[in-house]
């Protein structure tokens, strides 16, 4: 355990040096994240290992993170591609993560599927765990994180782990009956696709989304687009605000 502790601390040290050694850095995070917390308590406290993987994270990774928000369906998916392609950020998708993390046979697994089934929320310790892990993995340094923040807790674990806040938030705003329309011909074999899920996800996007898309109104980071129009049309006026920040990074 003390070659560990070692280990992390020189991986560290060799990190504010070496951009390069980033995909170490990440593997042996990950290798700490499969002890068992007896073990993991017994040496390295977790908010030891929470304050190395953020300063990893902020020394190297995260140069610059936006989110895109919006009622289930309202696109984010489908902008976040466009975005890729036509400006080189890395997407993450929250969703898609709890996605893959659910298909494990683990406690953790089982959960994360039910919660997602019934439509309600995954702890944000949880998912903010993940997306740490796949910015480190991705070696990439410009994030479109969809579809997270989805409440107050999670913006708060964010930006206090992750330790950057979003440039923006970027909101897709969408009629509520257009996104029902939407998610019934997705046709992406999603479990919670169906309409009793839908409503419930519609509530807690109400309940527990807007609220922070409203927080960051306040502190004028929210731009907003109307997300009832084409794809394609929908990108015209996604492409500016992306513009505007690839300027701001390229000074
Ligand atoms: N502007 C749009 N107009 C019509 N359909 C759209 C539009 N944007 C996305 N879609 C379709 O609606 C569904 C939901 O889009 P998606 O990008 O998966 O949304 P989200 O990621 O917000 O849940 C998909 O089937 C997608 O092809
Ligand atoms: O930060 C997140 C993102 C997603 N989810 C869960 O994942 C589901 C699907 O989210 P996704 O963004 O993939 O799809 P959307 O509902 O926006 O179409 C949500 O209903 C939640 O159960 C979550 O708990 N936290």
């Amino acid at each position: 355990m003390e070659k560990l502790k070692n280990a992390a601390s020189c991986c560290c040290r060799t990190m504010e040096w070496k951009q390069e050694s980033i995909g170490v850095g990440a593997e042996l995070l990950h290798q700490m994240l499969q002890f068992p917390s007896r073990l993991l308590k017994a040496s390295l406290s977790l908010a030891t290992i929470a304050s190395i993987e953020s300063s990893l994270l902020h020394l190297f990774v995260a140069k610059q993170v936006s989110s895109l928000s919006g009622g289930p369906g309202s696109g984010k998916g489908t902008q976040c591609s466009k975005i890729v392609s036509q400006f080189g950020f890395t997407h993450l998708s929250a969703g898609e993560l709890l996605r893959e993390e659910a298909k494990s046979d683990t406690e953790q697994g089982i959960m994360i599927k039910n919660l997602m089934h019934e439509g309600k929320l995954v702890p944000s310790e949880i998912i903010v765990k993940l997306l740490l892990k796949a910015m480190l993995q991705s070696g990439s340094d410009r994030f479109v994180v969809d579809g997270f923040p989805r409440n107050e807790e999670n913006r708060q674990a964010y930006e206090k782990i992750i330790n950057v806040e979003p440039e923006f938030i970027l909101f897709i705003d969408c009629p509520k009956e257009e996104l029902e329309r939407r998610i019934l011909s997705r046709n992406q074999e999603r479990d919670d696709d169906n309409i009793d899920t839908i409503r419930r996800r519609f509530e807690v996007f109400q309940e527990a989304t807007l609220p922070v898309v409203q927080y960051y109104e306040k502190r004028g980071k929210l731009r907003r687009v109307d997300g009832a129009k084409s794809p394609d049309e929908v990108f015209k006026d996604v492409k500016p605000i992306f513009e505007q920040l690839n300027t701001q990074i390229d000074k």
